[in-house]
């Protein structure tokens, strides 16, 4: 979503990094990202907003995948994004360098000591600070990367802005605590932000003697699991010691844990649908009437494909219209086939100049619909972060940007909040808030977006509910 208000060489970057992150698709088409200018001398690039969404781990991520993927790396290989999760000093960072001693000594990628992961370079990523570091590995199976980040606040503003879209994730759990404060939020977050299962991994168990201890933890587990809307039977839960793990003794405890933990992540951790399968969605940027041929809109295309004479949906902002896709061009070319990541030219049968604007959606029909309420995950940066300095309370206004487009909504906190007529939200703080646009755009579960005020980015969101 964010990819469209980059530069022109950025989002070529990117384009090529998420060519590599596709196992199932074809080595680098043309660039695309000098299309629109065929259409206009327009500058339809030009950024209105910066965004925050924090690209640049996951670039650097897809990246480094790439240029190992030339040598070592099967490309066959499906690739998945897992993240280490839990409760402060439960042992995620051990756990990851555990992973990455084992599996290279597979041969599955390099090993990484704690240091290395534990001192992630901070990335400056439009106005949020994060830090992880870019861990990968393969097992037999996939391709892992890995995300851990050092503090509980990363992994909130990671999750919610989507520098780390993980696709599942390892729940760390310390057998001699239990389940702890941020193993419920975590838990909580991971559903909020789509993740669909998890395996959990109950560590520590060097330093628990009682075997009944380990079974109520497990218990424990499971129960919280279901609570959180997780699949709390099925889920498997291995019990070992990541730090035996790492320090290559007590091999029951320790190594053999951590291959029984890849291998129950590699068999019940789906892979997700990938952009390319998904239901072809471009953002609407600029319109222009060609004489002689008709209404052409450009944007960019943020997923599936869509083939020249497909019926499409233009969604948002009232009433939606559904037309056929009567022509593709790219760099003054017509194509037949558009897919996510091109920057395409879309010709658009029978529509005026006037029934299209930026801000609105071009879709395969039915696949999103238009709404004005919604609830969402907000994070709200902190001052250090660029953000407010000072905290604010329900029905407050600022405009929220999405895509090509921002428009006012009005937050409230759910209906049953205790005290929301005095409830503040400060900055750093972490929310789940009703929205409320003034008119109706293209919205659906898993949107993200960032909130804006007075000219500086404030927070950054993602929809987990949207009302009709
Ligand atoms: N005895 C024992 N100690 C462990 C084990 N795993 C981790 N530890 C220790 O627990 C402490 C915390 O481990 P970390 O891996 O830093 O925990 P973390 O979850 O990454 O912590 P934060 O990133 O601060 O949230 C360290 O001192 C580890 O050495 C284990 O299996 N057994
Ligand atoms: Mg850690």
């Amino acid at each position: 979503m964010i990819r469209t208000r980059l530069s022109q060489g950025v989002s070529t970057a990117i384009r090529s990094a998420e060519v590599s992150r596709v196992s199932a698709r074809p080595l680098a088409g043309p660039s695309t990202s000098s299309v629109v200018r065929s259409f206009s001398a327009k500058a339809t690039f030009s950024v209105r907003a910066p965004r925050i969404a924090a690209l640049a781990p996951r670039v650097a991520a897809a990246r480094s995948y790439a240029s190992e993927a030339g040598g070592k790396f099967s490309r066959s290989k499906p690739h998945f994004n897992i993240g280490t999760i839990g409760h402060v000093d439960h042992g995620k960072t051990t756990l990851t360098a555990a992973i990455t001693k084992h599996l290279s000594e597979q041969g599955g990628g390099k090993f990484m000591d704690y240091s290395q992961i534990d001192k992630a370079p901070e990335e400056k990523a439009r106005g949020i600070t994060i830090s992880t570091a870019h861990v990968e590995y393969e097992t037999k199976n996939r391709h892992y990367a890995h995300i851990d980040c050092p503090g509980h606040a990363d992994y909130i503003k990671n999750m919610i802005t989507g520098a780390a879209q993980l696709d599942g994730a390892i729940i760390v759990v310390s057998a001699t605590d239990g389940q702890m404060p941020q193993t419920r939020e975590h838990l909580l977050l991971a559903r909020q932000v789509g993740i669909k299962k998890l395996v959990v991994f109950i560590n520590k168990v060097d330093q628990v003697d009682d075997p009944e201890m380990l079974e109520l933890v497990e218990m424990e587990m499971r129960e919280l699991l279901s609570t959180y809307g997780y699949d709390g039977e099925g889920t498997p839960i291995v019990m070992g010691s990541a730090l035996a793990a790492l320090e290559g003794r007590d091999d029951e405890r320790g190594v053999k844990k951590i291959e029984e933990l890849m291998a129950s992540a590699d068999s019940w951790l789906d892979v997700p649908q990938r952009d390319l399968d998904k239901p072809f969605l471009m953002y609407v940027e600029d319109v222009f009437s060609i004489s002689g041929r008709g209404t052409v809109c450009t944007g960019k295309v943020e997923r599936g494909t869509i083939l020249k004479g497909a019926e499409v949906e233009i969604v948002g902002m009232g009433p939606s219209i559904k037309t056929t896709l009567t022509g593709i061009e790219m760099f003054h070319k017509e194509l037949d086939r558009g897919e996510a990541g091109d920057n395409m030219g879309a010709l658009l049968r029978g529509i005026k100049r006037e029934q299209i604007r930026r801000g609105q959606v071009l879709v395969a029909p039915g696949t999103i619909k238009s709404a004005k309420k919604f609830k969402a995950q907000i994070y709200i940066l902190t001052k250090d972060e660029g953000g407010r300095y000072t905290p604010f309370m329900s029905n407050y206004r600022p405009q929220l940007f999405i895509r090509t487009t921002d428009v006012t909504v009005a937050l409230t906190f759910p209906e049953g909040t205790e005290g929301a007529h005095e409830k503040l939200v400060m900055p750093g703080d972490n929310v789940e808030m009703m929205g409320e646009l003034v008119h109706d755009i293209a919205l659906e579960k898993g949107s993200r977006f960032t909130l804006r005020e007075g000219g500086k980015t404030i927070g950054t969101g993602l929809v987990s509910e949207v009302y009709a």
